[in-house]
Order: structure tokens, then C-alpha cells, then sequence
């Protein structure tokens, strides 16, 4: 029998067990994360944060000692960014003592991102370059049909952009589809978004490998991106989620994500 700890956190609402793996002695299978993360037979969670160093990761190539984050949705699927997940991350950090409070790097899938934790407040991350393709997507559900914009902040995104109405009468605990099919070879991660006004938006959203979560970092992100492309706004946007809200500020195309992040206990589990 294997014995983990763990702790749990949350950054709007969007929730994570965080496994301390310093070491990189974890191999954490599809089959341990799909079980954890279950809200009635596990702990519950949206997706698994593993904390480790970036020399026991074999795919990083850069600095070895930085800190890895290692995320996983609830189903087991690696994703390669978490805009939420990173401020938990960083939380964790900086209470385990880790890393001081204040500005540092971590590494991930998508390459570095940048964080700042203010002391006792809230946490901004760079989440880098946005990219917003041109080419048409569709998104369809239940019968439904809208235009989408499919937007990369590391990980895939497509937006759709709704009335209010419609956004919050959507039924999420069945996935939306796209097409082409093509265009997301590895799935995709699908945003509802009205606007309430320039620069304050409503967002759903349904995860790639989560499900319908209360809230997305990455999502906001390429929600704000797609609203500034479509309306010409460029002061910062507020996006007001299920679980709370965030605010996105760009630097030409780099994104800064600002929210809470806590982490509020710990534990263990055991795995045969
Ligand atoms: N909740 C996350 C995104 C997690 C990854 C996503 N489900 C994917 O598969 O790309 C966020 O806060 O960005």
C-alpha cells in the first residue's frame, strides 16, 4: 500500500488536491487521479497539482531547480497550463516556505510563467503569449449552433459569446462538441461569455477533462483576449465566474491573471 499526503486548495472556486513530490518518487496514473479527484468515493477535486522539482521532470530541459508544476484534470489527462491551478501552486509555495513571498518562476508545460504573491492578498501570474486563431470553429450543443474563437493561452480554448440568457440557462453536465472535429485534435476547453459591458464579462464554461468547473484561469484569459479582439477594448478585463471573479491585464500579446488562491487543509490518503 502507497500513503500520500496532500493538501487542498482553491482559487476561485476552481479546486485542487496539491501532492508534495519533491523528489519526483511519484508516478501518479490516470487510475490514482480519476480516484482522488472523485467528489462521492475520493477527495474531490477539478484536477491534481504535483509539486516537484524541474530536474526529476524527464521532458524539462531548462533550469533543474526550479519548481514543476504538475497538472492534471479530474479524469486523469494531462493539460499543459492552469491559470488557477498556478496561483494555488504558488499559495503553496510560499506557505510551505519554499519560496519567498514576492516575485519568482515556475515551470510548466507550456514553458515559464512568472508570479507575484503580494503578502497576505492576492496572487497575479503571466500566462505568457495569446494567440487567437482566424480560422472558423463552430461549437454545437443540444441541437445548438454558435461561431467560436479558438484561442491558445498554452492550453486550447474556444469561445463562444452568448446573451446573458442563454449563458446562464446552458445545461454543462453534457459536453459541447465543435467542428471541425480536426481542429482540436486534443480536445478543448469551451467558454460561455456575455458581456455585461466593455471590459466586465460572464463566463461558463466547460473543462477538457474536468467537466463543467466554477471557474477556468486559462478560460478568463481567452475569454478577455477574444472580447478585446472583437470590441477594440484594451484597459484591463473583469470576468465574473461562478466561483468569483478575475482580472486580466495584457502587455502587448502577454496576459496577466490577477485572483485569490488558498490553500485551507491537508491529508492523506492511501492507494494499493
Ligand atoms: N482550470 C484550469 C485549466 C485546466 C486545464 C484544462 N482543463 C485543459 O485540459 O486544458 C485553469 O484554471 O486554467
Amino acid at each position: 500500500m502507497r500513503r500520500f499526503t496532500f493538501s487542498k486548495g482553491h482559487g476561485t472556486r476552481n479546486d485542487f488536491i496539491i501532492i508534495d513530490d519533491q523528489h519526483g518518487m511519484h508516478d501518479l496514473g490516470p487510475d490514482v487521479i480519476s480516484a482522488i479527484c472523485d467528489r462521492r468515493s475520493g477527495i474531490g477535486a477539478d484536477g491534481v497539482l504535483r509539486v516537484v522539482r524541474a530536474q526529476h521532470v524527464p521532458e524539462w530541459t531548462g533550469d533543474p531547480d526550479l519548481w514543476f508544476m504538475d497538472y492534471r484534470n479530474a479524469d486523469g489527462s494531462i493539460a499543459e497550463m492552469c491559470g488557477n491551478g498556478l496561483r494555488v501552486f504558488a499559495r503553496h509555495l510560499v506557505n510551505e516556505q519554499w519560496v519567498p513571498t514576492g516575485d519568482f518562476t515556475v515551470a510548466t508545460r507550456a514553458g515559464l510563467r512568472r508570479v507575484l504573491v503580494a503578502r497576505g492578498g492576492l496572487i497575479s501570474t503571466s500566462l505568457g503569449a495569446v494567440t487567437i486563431s482566424d480560422e472558423p470553429v463552430e461549437v454545437t450543443h443540444f441541437g445548438r449552433r454558435w461561431p467560436a474563437t479558438a484561442v491558445d493561452v498554452g492550453n486550447p480554448h474556444a469561445v463562444v459569446f452568448v446573451d446573458d440568457d442563454t449563458r446562464s440557462g446552458l445545461d454543462l453536465t453534457k459536453a459541447p462538441s465543435w467542428e471541425p472535429a480536426q481542429r482540436f485534435p486534443h480536445g478543448t476547453n469551451i467558454e460561455f461569455v456575455s458581456v455585461r459591458e466593455p471590459g466586465v464579462l460572464d463566463m461558463r464554461v466547460y473543462e477538457r477533462g474536468s467537466g463543467e468547473t466554477e471557474s477556468c484561469g486559462t478560460g478568463v484569459v481567452a475569454s478577455a483576449a477574444a472580447h478585446r479582439a472583437a470590441s477594440g477594448h484594451t484597459g484591463p478585463v473583469v470576468v465574473h465566474v461562478r466561483g468569483g471573479e478575475l482580472t486580466v491585464e495584457f502587455d502587448g500579446r502577454e496576459a496577466w491573471l490577477t485572483g485569490p488562491a488558498v490553500v485551507f487543509a491537508r491529508g492523506e490518503f492511501w492507494w494499493l
